[in-house]
């Protein structure tokens, strides 16, 4: 069976130029997962029936000392038509031929992940360059956990274990 996987090229902003999934910054008086929704629909023009929450990736960038959390949801359930927007290219995608080298670098690390069915959290490092990985630690979350990490220092402290 062939399972296929949207992704946008972005055409502003950071990581203009790299292809990924849908996503931004939180706004004043959402939940996370009410901005995940809000960019979607933003930047790929579809409404997300249902989320399932599937990870918390951590970046930090060598002498940046915010590290930037990014939760990840996923859905296979959706309305609309999925339509190119002022932010966003989108084009699907087959699992087995996912355009690394036109995404961050961290994607080629846990996209398998993803697709084998896990959850977890993940702290990458990367040099100032913004490219450049000098290394990750992660953990898999048992089935049913993940939704109930609301927060991400739930999430930390687990790495920190
Ligand atoms: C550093 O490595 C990254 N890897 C991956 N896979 N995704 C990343 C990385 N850094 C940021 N992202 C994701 C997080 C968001 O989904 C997007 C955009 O991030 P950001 O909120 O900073 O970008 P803006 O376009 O400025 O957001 P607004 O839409 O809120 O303006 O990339």
């Amino acid at each position: 069976m062939t399972r296929l996987l949207l992704l946008g090229l972005k055409k502003r902003g950071f990581g203009k130029g790299k292809k990924n999934g849908f996503g931004g910054k939180v706004e004043r008086g959402e939940t996370i997962e009410q901005a995940a929704r809000r960019e979607l629909k933003e930047e790929a023009n579809i409404t997300a029936n249902f989320l399932e929450k599937r990870g918390i990736i951590y970046f930090k960038f060598e002498e940046d000392p915010v590290i930037m959390d990014v939760h990840l949801y996923v859905t296979s359930d959706f309305t609309g038509q999925v339509t190119e927007t002022d932010e966003m290219k989108p084009e699907w995608y087959d699992i087995d031929s996912i355009p690394y080298d036109q995404m961050w670098p961290d994607d080629r690390i846990w996209n398998p992940w993803l697709f084998a069915g896990k959850s977890f959290v993940v702290r990458f490092d990367f040099k100032a360059d913004q490219e450049t990985i000098t290394g990750y630690k992660y953990k898999f979350v048992p089935w049913g956990e993940m939704s109930q990490m609301r927060d991400s220092y739930n999430a930390f402290a687990l790495l920190q274990e």
